[in-house]
């Protein structure tokens, strides 16, 4: 059985057995939710290791200006930028299954299982490979310190995590004025409650987890956009070449 996926590309995924995915015939995808179970094919990882590019997680609270600063971030270094949320959000747009599956997830404020993320990065990852990629700024990601683990062992090891900081306060209010036109069925204050619970109880431990790595800078993102991403280009230099 054939579905569509919302990243261009055919997917086999019936029977769920592990199949061996080559990207270069364009089939590519890879998992499904059946009977609460996820079933998910060999991703041929080997372009993706050989060019040896820089990885960057980006983390923060829902609203933080992750995305904001990743913008800012690919118009100076040129590096990919992959929003996990949007690759999910894409799903869910283009109505495919794993996207209706996600999407009552998603509502509730929760996280969609780690393999149907890391599985959408690793496509994504691959494409932009294709393209030339400079390095990768994964954001909103990892949601969960498993998350974080199991891409580094089957993907590569993060450079560096940045964390942007801001308070319960700052976020709600960002995202409440976001949802006056983002037209993201997240940004209600019901989902937005989920969503910072969610935050402190999965995600704020990636915080202390790559610290204790050091891997991770902390910044503040109660301040201009500009004075942030100042901040920003001084760790990212030590990493990037221009
Ligand atoms: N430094 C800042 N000061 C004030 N507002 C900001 C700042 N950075 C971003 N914003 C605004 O806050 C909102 C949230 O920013 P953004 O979408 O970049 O956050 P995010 O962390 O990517 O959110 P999410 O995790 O929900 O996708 C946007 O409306 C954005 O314009
Ligand atoms: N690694 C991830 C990234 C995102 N999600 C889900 C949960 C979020 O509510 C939603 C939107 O993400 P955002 O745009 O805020 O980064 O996507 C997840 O479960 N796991």
């Amino acid at each position: 059985m054939q579905r569509k996926l919302a990243t261009n590309c055919s997917i086999s995924f019936w029977p769920p057995t592990r199949k061996k995915i080559s990207n270069d015939i364009q089939i590519k995808k890879i998992i499904f939710f059946a009977n609460n179970t996820i079933n998910r094919v060999k991703i041929d990882l080997a372009p993706l290791k050989a060019a040896k590019l820089p990885v960057f997680f980006i983390v923060g609270g829902p609203g933080s200006g992750k995305g904001t600063q990743c913008d800012q971030i690919v118009k100076k270094y040129g590096l990919t930028h992959l929003s996990s949320g949007d690759l999910l959000r894409a799903e869910v747009q283009a109505k495919t299954k794993i996207g209706t599956e996600c999407k009552a997830i998603m509502d509730k404020g929760g996280l969609v299982p780690l393999e149907v993320v890391l599985d959408l990065v690793k496509i994504a990852m691959l494409e932009a490979v294709k393209k030339g990629s400079k390095g990768f700024l994964i954001d909103g990601y990892p949601r969960e310190v498993k998350q974080g683990d199991q891409f580094e062992a089957e993907i590569q090891p993060a450079a560096l995590v940045i964390y942007f900081e801001a308070s319960n306060e700052t976020l709600v209010k960002r995202l409440l004025e976001r949802g006056k036109s983002s037209g993201r069925s997240d940004d209600n204050i019901d989902t937005i409650k989920l969503r910072l619970d969610t935050f402190f109880n999965s995600t704020r431990p990636v915080v202390d987890h790559y610290s204790k790595k050091n891997k991770l800078v902390k910044l503040s993102a109660e301040r201009s956009v500009d004075a942030i991403f100042a901040d920003v280009c001084v760790q990212l230099d030590k990493h990037v070449k221009k």
